[in-house]
């Protein structure tokens, strides 16, 4: 089945891109859970954005008799389109709209139902559209009608997506069709104001890395869109100067922005602004400086004071019209404030989104900062007291308690029992004394409490533990934790943020609701300002009335699995197993493919974490190779994995052989040696394949009918089944760093543009994201390809740029190449070619950051990531074993073409806002393409649009 849609102009990109997938995923689910097709009747599913049209494809496989009974069907409906006439009225309307299917409805119901002659179960056919702002609805199609509801499943996958608060309002569908409303225009860039709206943006409250991200990428997504760019410049304040300080600033005044620190446009606390005459004064300077939208980029009390700035607006222009501070020309233009939230604070502790911009470049700060103290307290064999930033919110100090496996934290919304954390926290470290470790890190949220609300500080923390006779130092880390450039994900989460931002401001009507950018997983989102002001504030509330379960609570769901892996493994080894005998598993794991930050770190955490349930972890030392050659297995033990968790490489080694390649029936000799219950395999592309050759081997090996998990490590993040794997994130900031270094070098030479070449594999992953991370100029990857043509026009692009440059600096460019996006030009050629076109004017030098992109020791992204990927791993092993159990009690019978069994060897990954598990088996036949080893839909395509436009880049 093939489904064109005609994209609607103006509609974005990443839009499109995005609901294309979830149109994909919703398609296959409505053939598995609806027509009861499984899997693997189900050959291909793909779809393609290109001439303005989103092509949804899926193929039926031919010897499944359901899945041709239905192509049968569908190819009848596809008959009577045209005499239905649905498809014309769509591309002149270029959505499905309500028209639309109201008109399918009544020809449907006019004309003698084709349906009639097909089996029931294969009645239903679900028509799927998309409405002007993206959202998704599904209608069925049966005998005598179509119902004018989506289908239960749809609708219930609209709640679990949560469209409604991502993009604004969502009408029921059944009352569109009742009353035929048409669905409001979209005004993105069909706005017929647009020329006049000025967009401001201002930052707010403590400062944090990235906010120079988002100022860039909100000025220049404004002046992309057409409109003027404001900046609260010098005006540091809501309520302080005048109009003045509201300036207007060009596309040349935020060059080079993302690789700084801090804010450019200054920030401060404003208590002015906390009173009603503070906001009064901010009021009448927006509107004497013209502005339309204001954009606040800023903490929680930043979007607290902007959501009451909000609410209270329309009294404020109603005291400023009668007392003459605005005309009523102005009092009329101005009745509505639009406004947006970007969240930027090191806190975290803004509520429905789970990364505030700042937030993970703080974390890196603490990490680096806890790693280098490691050094000196293992020498002297120390305690250390180490104090973060955090406020109220103990995200800091939880994440970085996991990411340095340090032996206890403090946080505000888990307090310690008072009288009794001392006992706790001695015991526990104690028992790591006592296994061996020389090193206790102690990590104290700078909000922490007991629970009687009474401050813990660190100096409690160190007498307690200089009475258990610990040398123990105190390092509070300060504004350290603030210092510094963003990392990649911060100024990634900034610029998506910004731009999305801008989107919002322009979609706004006065009907709308302000919106908070929010991210979701790896999604961008938008949430209602006044639900996620207001949720955020009862995490407080609840903490103040002691209701501590209820603030837990009411943190995001990550927050909370963050704190239990914390505590889970934090005592493995020494407390009581939390599993009874006969539940305790044999689980291995091994490396294979490329090295990846965070490989440790999914060792230490499963080991950990089966030693806290009762399992025994085994490590397979270099890969299958390595098994199949030297039995080279070993049971892990506490003390082995010490320090771990912050290391990088793999230290169980790794390599690249799949089973096949290193000896399948060897391999499964040593797994019923050992009698494991339980496999994870950590890696990337070669990984997958590993695991599915393990997967097809049941068949013939009973020692593979065990769980199988594959958590996917690779700096080409070019697994299928994940959006996301292991150690992209430390490689990304290991070539974002060597690109900063290049590119300032390029600037003091003043018209020189640096051609770097990104690894990658076949996957643009890296190359596409250290684009966007820097500001590259180009960036050129193996989906595309590179042609002359682009080139030739790239290199135009550049000499517009240094012209314009006259000799300033912050004009050092880069032009990322991806190793493989183009045989025949290496970077050397490419840089070559440049230095010749440009005749004189600049030059260009080839880069080459190889083996380096890598990483040193795994990003605090790649080891919380591991640690949540791994314990997920061990439960699903935990909990596969009943399903394989009784599977493998038909022995030689095995049932190797269950469904559920087969989903016992799986894939876990991140997928839009869910952490998944995808079957390897279908992850193989559908979602990979096997030869160019990546997978079939790219998801990281959109942001390509975004980093091109952001730099000016022209697409021939
Ligand atoms: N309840 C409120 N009413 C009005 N304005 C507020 C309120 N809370 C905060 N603000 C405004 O927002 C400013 C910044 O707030 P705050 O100091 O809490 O920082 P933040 O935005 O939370 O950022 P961060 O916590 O990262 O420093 C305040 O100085 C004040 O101007
Ligand atoms: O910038 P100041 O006034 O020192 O404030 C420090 C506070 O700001 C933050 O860094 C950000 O909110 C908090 O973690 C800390 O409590
Ligand atoms: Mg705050």
């Amino acid at each position: 089945m093939t489904v064109t849609l005609p994209l609607v102009n103006g509609t974005s990109y990443s839009t499109i891109n995005a609901y294309s997938k979830d149109l994909l995923h919703e398609t296959v689910k409505f053939y598995e859970n609806v027509l009861g097709l499984s899997s693997r009747e189900i050959s291909e599913t793909s779809y393609i954005l290109s001439n303005g049209a989103v092509t949804i494809k899926v193929v039926l496989s031919e010897d499944s008799t359901k899945a041709q009974e239905h192509s049968k069907r569908v190819e009848f409906f596809s008959k009577n389109q045209s005499s239905i006439d649905w498809r014309t009225a769509a591309s002149s309307a270029t959505v499905f709209n309500s028209a639309d299917i109201c008109s399918v409805r009544q020809k449907l119901a006019a004309s003698n139902s084709p349906t009639q002659s097909f089996p029931s179960e294969l009645n239903p056919l679900l028509l799927y559209s998309i409405d002007p702002l993206g959202n998704l609805f599904g209608v069925t199609a049966t005998k005598n009608a179509i119902s004018t509801k989506p289908t239960e499943k749809v609708e219930e996958s609209h709640k679990k997506r949560d469209l409604t608060s991502k993009l604004g309002s969502y009408t029921d569908l059944s009352s569109q069709l009742a009353t035929s409303v048409d669905y409001p225009s979209l005004p993105t860039k069909l706005n017929p104001n647009k020329a006049e709206k000025a967009i401001a943006v201002m930052t707010s409250g403590g400062d944090a890395q990235g906010m120079n991200s988002c100022v860039r990428a909100i000025v220049r997504s404004t002046i992309f869109k057409g409109c003027r760019a404001f900046c609260h410049g010098r005006l540091r304040r809501f309520s302080q100067g005048g109009p003045e300080y509201i300036k207007e600033v060009t596309w040349e005044d935020v060059r080079g922005w993302s690789a700084e620190g801090g804010t450019n446009i200054g920030t401060a606390r404003c208590l002015e602004f906390r009173q009603r005459e503070g906001r009064l004064l901010g009021a009448q300077h927006l509107i004497e400086a013209g502005v339309d939208a204001l954009i606040v980029c800023g903490g929680d009390g930043s979007l607290t004071g902007a959501d009451l700035f909000r609410s209270e607006w329309p009294s404020l222009i109603d005291e400023l019209l009668k007392t003459k501070k605005i005309s009523s020309e102005q009092f009329n233009r101005y009745q509505h404030l639009n406004i947006c939230g970007t969240v930027g604070s090191i806190d975290n502790d803004m509520s429905t989104t789970d990364a505030t911009i700042g937030a993970y470049s703080a974390l890196d700060r603490i990490c680096t900062a806890v790693d280098y103290v490691e050094a000196t307290a293992n020498s002297h064999s120390r305690a250390f007291v180490v104090e973060v930033m955090g406020r109220n919110c103990g995200w800091l100090a939880l994440l970085a308690g996991i990411a340095t496996s340090a032996d206890y934290i403090f946080i505000p919304e888990q307090p310690a029992v008072a009288g009794q954390w001392q006992e706790e926290m001695c015991n526990i470290v104690s028992k790591h004394r006592a296994h061996g470790k020389r090193t206790s890190i102690i990590v104290v949220a700078e909000g922490a409490i007991d629970c009687d609300l009474n401050p813990i500080s660190a100096k409690d923390v160190h007498s307690v533990l200089c009475e258990l006779g610990l040398d123990t130092r105190i390092t509070t880390l300060g504004h350290v934790q603030r210092g510094g450039t963003a990392v990649a994900y911060d100024r990634m989460l900034a610029t998506l943020q910004g731009v999305e931002a801008v989107n919002a401001v322009l979609d706004s009507t006065p009907e709308t609701p302000s919106a908070l950018i929010a991210i979701n997983e790896n999604q961008i989102t938008r949430k209602p300002l006044v639900d996620s002001v207001a949720l955020t504030k009862s995490v407080a509330d609840a903490i103040h009335a002691k209701d501590f379960k209820k603030a837990m609570a009411l943190r995001d769901t990550e927050f909370i699995e963050h704190f239990n892996n914390y505590m889970a493994i934090n005592v493995a080894d020494h407390a009581e197993p939390r599993l009874p005998v006969d539940k305790r598993l044999k689980i291995a794991i091994v490396s294979v493919g490329a090295p990846a930050g965070g490989i440790n770190s999914a060792v230490y955490s499963m080991a950990t974490y089966c030693m806290a349930q009762g399992h025994k972890p085994y490590a397979i030392y270099n890969g299958f190779s390595g098994l199949a050659r030297h039995e080279s297995v070993r049971s892990l033990s506490w003390k082995d994995i010490i320090g771990w968790q912050s290391r990088g490489g793999s230290e169980i080694g790794t390599n690249r052989a799949t089973p096949e390649e290193a000896d399948i029936g060897m391999i499964a000799y040593y797994f019923q040696k050992y009698q494991f219950d339980g496999l994870i395999v950590v890696g990337g592309f070669e990984a997958f394949i590993s695991l599915h050759q393990l997967e097809v081997a049941r068949d013939s090996y009973a020692a593979f009918r065990i769980p199988m998990v594959l958590i996917p490590a690779t700096l080409s993040n070019n697994v299928p089944a994940t959006e996301y794997s292991l150690g992209a994130d430390t490689a990304l900031n290991s070539l974002m760093q060597y690109c900063d270094v290049v590119k300032q070098s390029a600037a003091s030479i003043r018209g020189r543009a640096f051609v770097i070449d990104v690894q990658g594999g076949n996957s643009g992953y890296l190359a596409t994201c250290a684009a966007l991370a820097v500001g590259a100029q180009a960036s050129y990857v193996p989906e595309e390809g590179l042609s002359l043509q682009q080139l030739s026009q790239d290199i135009k692009t550049l000499d517009e740029s240094f012209k314009k440059a006259q000799g300033r600096g912050r004009f050092g460019k880069v032009i990322l190449k991806s190793s493989n996006a183009s045989k025949a030009m290496s970077a050397k050629q490419i840089a070559e070619i440049i230095t010749a076109e440009a005749e004189g004017r600049f030059d260009a030098k080839p880069a080459i950051p190889g083996h380096v992109q890598q990483g040193g020791l795994p990003s605090p992204i790649d080891r919380t990531r591991a640690t949540r990927l791994a314990v997920r791993a061990v439960s699903f092993i935990e909990e596969q074993q009943d399903v394989i159990k009784s599977a493998r009690a038909a022995d030689d019978d095995f049932v190797y073409e269950d469904k559920a069994v087969s989903a016992t060897a799986s894939v876990i990954g991140i997928r839009g806002t869910h952490v998944v598990f995808t079957p390897i088996r279908h992850a193989y036949d559908f979602e990979a393409d096997i030869e160019k080893r990546m997978p079939k839909v790219i998801h990281w395509q959109a942001t390509r649009e975004i980093a091109d436009y952001l730099v000016g880049r022209k697409r021939v």
